[in-house]
């Protein structure tokens, strides 16, 4: 799958054990594969689209007890290397990590089979954050449209097969919750629902709290429950992307920033897909105990 336009390669999806990922992170993949765990590092792992943002922000938070200064010394992006990044001459996710102080948080879309095994071999902290399927695929499909840099994503029909393929970056969301899931007793895994933080984020946030070891007062707490609102959060130039240029997010197509809701799929899905949907989903997630909130 590849496009052309001034960015070139980078534009290229290319597959590394089925899943499609972007050129530059395989042209990097020995690097990343590599890449030293410690045993105090926290991975933020997600699919694609399912609140890595915010669960980001959050984390940050709760790092700086509450100090909203300084979660603004840089943007998002900076502020947790993600792994698999790549696109020279910056430096990689893995080199950012590499000059960075424990305890480190990182970040990461990768489905467990294709995480550097060290994280496994250290025993690291991972935070998983999931979002119901029919929400992440509109989310994805709004994304790709803006993100000059992921292949365009055709009509919402095409996409919606390209989705249920798996064949979008990072691969199918199907196997990625799959995967996060099977794994979670076996390793120090908090699994999280971004619907569950909509509902109530202030016992989220608490349960991250514990997972990272800290506590926090009653007052920090409702402090990062505010800050971290999908409204305060659209208006904070360090999460909402305003600062990356146009050619890369084009945010006058959608904003990064979008809804923030549970349940718009209702606005997109027809309910011929929506009874398709549902169908593949029950054959793919076939044993999983696993229940997702799909509407508040
Ligand atoms: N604070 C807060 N509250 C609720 N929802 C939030 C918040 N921050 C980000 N978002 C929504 O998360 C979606 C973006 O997901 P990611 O951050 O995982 O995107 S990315 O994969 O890192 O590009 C995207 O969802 P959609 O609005 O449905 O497109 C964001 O709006």
């Amino acid at each position: 799958m590849a496009l052309t336009t001034e960015l070139g390669r980078q534009l290229q999806l290319r597959e590394v054990g089925g899943i499609l990922l972007q050129a530059a992170t395989v042209d990097n993949w020995s690097e990343i594969q590599h890449f030293e765990a410690k045993p105090d590092d926290l991975l933020i792992c997600t699919y694609p689209k399912s609140g890595t943002t915010w669960i980001q922000e959050i984390v940050d938070m709760i790092e700086q007890n509450g100090d909203v200064a300084k979660c603004q010394r840089a943007i998002i992006q900076h502020r947790h290397p993600f792994i698999e990044w790549a696109r020279p001459p910056q430096p990689s996710g893995v080199e950012k990590a590499n000059t960075m102080p424990s305890p480190r948080t990182l970040r990461t879309h990768l489905p467990t089979q294709l995480l550097p095994p060290s994280f496994w071999e250290n025993n690291c902290k991972f935070l998983y954050v999931a979002r119901n399927a029919k929400d992440c695929m509109v989310s994805y499909y709004h994304f790709q449209r803006m993100n000059q840099v992921l292949p365009d994503p055709g009509t919402w029909e095409e996409y919606f097969e390209t989705f249920i393929s798996g064949k979008v970056g990072w691969g199918s969301w199907f196997d990625h919750v799959k995967g996060w899931w099977e794994i979670k007793d076996r390793y120090q895994v908090l699994f999280l629902f971004y619907e569950d933080m909509k509902r109530d984020p202030k016992c989220e946030i608490q349960k991250v709290v514990q997972f990272m070891g800290k506590s926090l007062d009653e007052t920090v707490l409702d402090e990062i429950v505010q800050e971290t609102s999908f409204e305060k959060m659209k208006e904070n130039p360090m999460t909402n992307r305003s600062t990356v240029p146009k050619f890369i997010l084009d945010q006058s197509i959608s904003p990064f920033m979008r809804k923030g809701t549970v349940g718009d799929w209702k606005n997109h899905f027809t309910v011929a897909q929506n009874e398709r949907f549902d169908e593949i989903y029950r054959q793919k997630m076939e044993g999983i105990s696993i229940n997702f909130c799909m509407e508040l």
